[in-house]
């Protein structure tokens, strides 16, 4: 029955994505590339970014408000509170460094001792799959920490955007599903004002603690 529901009528559907990983692993470039269609190739470390932006995933209408995180201990402070709230995660770690990946579990970790449920939407992102040559996790490790968590593990490139929509639709087909199997209505999340990728907005709930003398970086 419900796969032949017509969703045409239905309001948005918002859910509150984070985007977690290590410092430099390419949190900020994945999210850039997904909302601005953006490559940005210095270094910026993020205090806390937050993007806003409406994607169709399956005909439906889902509004994304995206965190994105400071990877950088030393701004590490907020994690519980977006742990709590977040409904969706992307878990990225760098093909480059195995330290990246460790960091990335024991986020997941933490995800799932602070919400108290094993069953939260993630997906596990191997970001920088552009730089094989300097690949440092097999691309068997990920697979088996993907079946171990029972979560999608996908191999990305924000350089070369290889794989990042996708990372986005598939975190939102199990916020979806787990919406749907929670019976929620979503009334309250009805909002008219974005109407599609285009009209995505940023809303800088923080800064970058940089220097501005990279435009583009500043943008973001
Ligand atoms: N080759 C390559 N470089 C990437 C990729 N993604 C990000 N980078 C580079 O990696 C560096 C760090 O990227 P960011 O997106 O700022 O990393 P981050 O995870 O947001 O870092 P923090 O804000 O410190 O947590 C930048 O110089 C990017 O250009 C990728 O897919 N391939």
């Amino acid at each position: 029955m419900s796969n032949q529901r017509n969703y045409r009528f239905q309001p948005s559907r918002e859910f509150h994505v984070v985007v977690l990983g290590a410092g430099g692993v390419g949190k900020s470039c994945l999210t850039a590339q997904f909302v601005h269609n953006e490559w940005i190739e210095s270094y910026d470390p993020t205090i806390e970014d937050s993007y806003r932006t409406q994607i169709q995933v399956d005909g439906r209408q889902v509004v994304l408000e995206i965190l994105d995180t400071a990877g950088t201990e030393q701004f590490v402070a907020m994690r519980d509170l977006y742990m709590k709230t977040g409904q969706g995660f992307l878990l990225v770690f760098s093909i480059t460094s195995a330290s990246s990946l460790d960091e990335m579990c024991s986020l997941r970790d933490e995800i799932i001792r602070i919400k108290d449920d094993a069953n939260v939407p993630i997906v596990i992102v191997g970001n920088k799959a552009d730089l094989e040559e300097s690949r440092a996790v097999p691309r068997a490790k990920g697979f088996s920490i993907s079946q171990r968590w029972e979560a999608p593990y996908y191999e990305a490139s924000a350089r070369t955007k290889t794989n990042v929509e996708e990372v986005f639709i598939d975190l939102c087909r199990q916020m979806l599903r787990k919406d749907d199997d929670a019976g929620i209505t979503d009334d309250h999340h009805h909002d008219d004002s974005y109407d599609n990728r285009g009209g995505s907005s940023r809303r800088r709930r923080r800064r970058r603690f940089r220097d501005h003398t990279h435009p583009r970086c500043s943008i973001l």
